[in-house]
């Protein structure tokens, strides 16, 4: 098969977006071969299972249904013999009215200012989704028009010097902070939370509270608590998990906020193109298929553990931190769904920058050192060329240097084996609605991998671990500061490292942990 044929044998449209595989380490072989796969998975049955709403998060007894927070309002989506898209659309609209009245000035801060800039505060999938769409929309001609004279910042760490750089140059009397949780009860973002109360209680007094500071939650009951209104809390469902809530109120309230409702309902249609054709199309044509297949490829056949993501696109620049979290929180897992040890591993290790900054960094490695296969994303209204592809596909051998007379030491040196994969994605231009539908293609792709590893791509027992851990070692801080009660309990290493933190802070202790 001529180059050409292979490269239109190995391309697939849908709704503007062109996915190019070719220089994949497969051929259509390959590609049956992963198509016998997925059969032998299940997967068609498993996609079902998920757009039926029934409860496959076995380990959590949970549906997974984020494609009901993006699908047309007429549209029904059933978890347990009930609807849940009214429930969404209910939520959207209190958004859609509650923002444009802040947009708009009637709904006003404590001293009756109009609330121009918004915090929010939350962290992993509370924040990675919404700070990724924010960034990418921020140069977004449309966006940037519903955005001025606003400013939307996002507060994650517990390091004081996120606070400080969030606060930095606004006025509590003109902000509103967005408290985004799913439970309510994460260490970090409750830390913060109550940092920026008291920033603003500090400012304008207790009473502002309830004018300036707002809420995302499943958790209603612990919003009423910590002091919030909770006619001023937005809900959703446990059906939604943290890494996939950018389209619930997680994502959508901060970003009406900055944008507008409008702006923000192109991109949830984007995201649902996407569910209606992962739902919908052939293998052979369906994009988030195709990509899951060949990253199992990738990773179980070819033994290759690390992706790459590269969007030539400054605006794609949170892209891939958040990809990180949807990607390797769901797939890093060692057992199967039944809880058997798996034989293979599973995951991938997905790290990346915008090209070309990355070309800068880490591209090195990536032509002449290890095998890292690469999705390169464009667009084409940024005009920026995809050309590396080639260069990683077919490198560059001795004979082609000794024509050009390159002196023989060097000729190891600058040698590219070729044969390095890659694929590329191209978006006719990156507004919301293609922003939606990029989050939505990744979303599925990962759901494929984890289907066809047999795992529970839904569940995060390992980072459950890694928060009870941190909360007791809060305690024993706590404990030892106020009370001065020993360290116990714990390892020696990390004995040591308390004792050693305790005694060198012993000067410097916050009033509260
Ligand atoms: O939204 P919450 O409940 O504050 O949780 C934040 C994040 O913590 C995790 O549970 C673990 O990091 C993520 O899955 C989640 O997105």
């Amino acid at each position: 098969m001529s180059d050409t044929e292979r490269c239109k044998s190995m391309m697939v449209e849908f709704d503007g977006i062109l996915l190019d595989y070719s220089r994949q380490i497969a051929n259509l072989d390959t590609l049956n071969k992963l198509y016998n796969l997925a059969e032998a998975a299940h997967l068609k049955e498993k996609i079902n299972r998920m757009f039926n709403g029934e409860r496959i998060n076995s380990t959590e007894n949970r549906p997974v249904l984020h494609i009901a927070l993006r699908a047309p309002r007429d549209s029904v989506i059933n978890s347990d013999g009930k609807n849940v898209v009214p429930d969404v659309w209910q939520v959207l609209d209190k958004i859609r009215d509650f923002s444009e009245r802040v947009r708009s000035g009637a709904w006003v801060g404590d001293t009756g200012k109009v609330l121009k800039d918004v915090i929010a505060i939350g962290i992993g999938g509370s924040f990675l989704g919404p700070l990724f769409v924010h960034t990418s929309l921020q140069t977004d001609p449309e966006a940037i028009e519903f955005a001025r004279g606003r400013q939307l910042r996002f507060l994650a760490n517990v390091d004081p010097i996120d606070v400080a750089r969030n606060i930095a140059g606004l006025n509590p009397e003109t902000t509103l902070v967005v408290v985004v949780s799913k439970t309510f009860t994460t260490a970090e973002t409750m830390l913060n939370a109550r940092t920026l109360r008291e920033w603003i209680s500090a400012a304008l007094g207790p009473q502002a509270v309830a004018k300036h500071m707002v809420a995302v939650s499943t958790n209603l009951t612990l919003v009423e608590k910590f002091g919030i209104d909770p006619n001023n809390a937005f809900a959703f469902w446990d059906w939604v998990g943290g890494r996939y809530s950018v389209c619930s109120a997680v994502g959508v309230l901060p970003l009406s906020l900055q944008y507008g409702f409008s702006v923000v309902e192109k991109f949830l249609k984007g995201a649902s193109s996407i569910d209606q054709h992962f739902y919908s199309a052939p293998f052979e044509k369906n994009l988030p298929v195709l990509l899951g297949l060949l990253s199992v490829w990738n990773v179980s056949f070819l033994g290759y553990p690390a992706r790459a993501i590269l969007p030539y696109s400054q605006a794609l620049e949170k892209f891939a931190p958040h990809i990180q979290q949807v990607s390797m929180e769901s797939n890093g897992k060692g057992v199967s769904i039944d809880g058997v040890p798996l034989p293979y591993e599973t995951g991938e290790i997905d790290f990346g920058e915008p090209g070309t900054n990355g070309q800068h960094s880490f591209y090195q490695l990536i032509h002449q050192g290890r095998v890292i296969p690469c999705d390169f994303i464009g667009t084409v209204k940024s005009q920026q060329p995809v050309y590396l592809k080639d260069a990683l596909a077919y490198g560059k051998t001795a004979e082609q240097l000794l024509k050009e007379n390159v002196p023989h030491p060097l000729i190891p040196h600058k040698t590219f084996s070729g044969n390095r994969p890659s694929l590329s994605l191209l978006l006719p231009s990156l507004n919301a609605y293609n922003i939606g539908q990029l989050l939505a293609i990744y979303e599925h792709r990962i759901a494929v991998e984890g289907f066809v590893w047999g795992i529970n791509s839904f569940d995060q027992w390992g980072v459950e671990l890694g928060k009870s851990l941190a909360t007791q070692v809060r305690k024993q801080l706590h404990a030892s500061r106020k009370k001065g009660e020993p360290v116990e309990g714990f390892n020696f290493s990390t004995t040591t490292m308390l004792k050693r933190y305790l005694e060198e802070s012993a000067d410097d202790v916050p009033k509260e942990d």
